[in-house]
């Protein structure tokens, strides 16, 4: 899907002209650089103070959108995990049999089964994200955002979302994350500092430029790349 930002301006941000049509495409940059921002831009949950933000051709708002933050117990609205989970396919009317079949499925994926009976409430921080992951893809949604969702997955888990998120070839992705090992298997990266887009291109070229940085891969400096 084509991702395209003209001469957008909001808040902070402020980006001439941004194109990708990359598949997973991972913002990185210093807190406080406007990743949020450009992800909520994305989502359709602001409308930039100028400029024009489209995805495929169409506003976001007109999109199937996939959101999860980085705090999701702020957005869960159910008491029960089956219910989070299958809330976006019973707001889309989506026949019941069809929405325990796919609640089920998604959460096998997630490896989460266990904490379908469980109270939303009594979930850990972890648990929480992939409960929140798991509705968001769920209805299958043409462009999901993750904003630093990695931050209270341990290995295991920030892996099955990987895999599950692999496993979406329809669906494309920005997420924003601080672990550059993490952004560095994205098809294409966007590098922020003071809501202006510095660097964007693969991974390989985005971190050429940041190798004296701290925004540098562990894993490429380990490997001497
Ligand atoms: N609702 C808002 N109204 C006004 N300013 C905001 C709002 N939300 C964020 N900002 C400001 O915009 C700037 C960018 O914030 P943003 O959350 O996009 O950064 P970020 O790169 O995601 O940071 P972090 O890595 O710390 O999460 C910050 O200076 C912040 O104070």
């Amino acid at each position: 899907m084509r991702i395209l930002l003209n001469q957008v301006h909001h808040r902070l941000l402020d980006i001439p002209v941004l194109r990708t049509d990359a598949r997973i495409v991972a913002v990185i940059g210093p807190n406080g650089s406007g990743k949020t921002t450009l992800l909520e831009l994305l989502a359709g949950m602001e409308e930039p103070e100028a400029g024009e933000v489209t995805l495929a051709d169409r506003l976001p708002a007109k999109m199937r959108v996939g959101w999860v933050g980085e705090f999701p117990d702020r957005t869960m609205l159910f008491s029960r995990v089956h219910d989070e989970i299958a809330s976006p396919l019973r707001f889309g009317h989506a026949p019941c049999r069809d929405i325990d079949a796919k609640v089920h499925e998604i959460a096998a994926l997630l490896g989460i089964a266990h904490l379908l009976p469980k109270a939303t409430e009594t979930l850990s921080g972890g648990e929480k994200v992939l409960v929140a992951f798991a509705a968001a893809l769920a209805p299958g949604p043409e462009i999901l955002i993750l904003d630093e969702v990695d931050t209270h997955l341990d290995e295991a888990a920030a892996d099955r979302v990987t895999r599950a998120l692999r496993s979406r070839p329809e669906t494309t992705v920005v997420l924003c994350t601080q672990n550059m090992d993490a952004a560095a298997e994205a098809d294409h990266l966007l590098y922020l500092e003071g809501g202006r887009v510095l660097l964007s291109g693969t991974p390989k070229e985005v971190f050429a430029e940041l190798k004296a940085t701290c925004f540098y891969p562990t894993l490429w400096r380990m490997e001497g790349c």
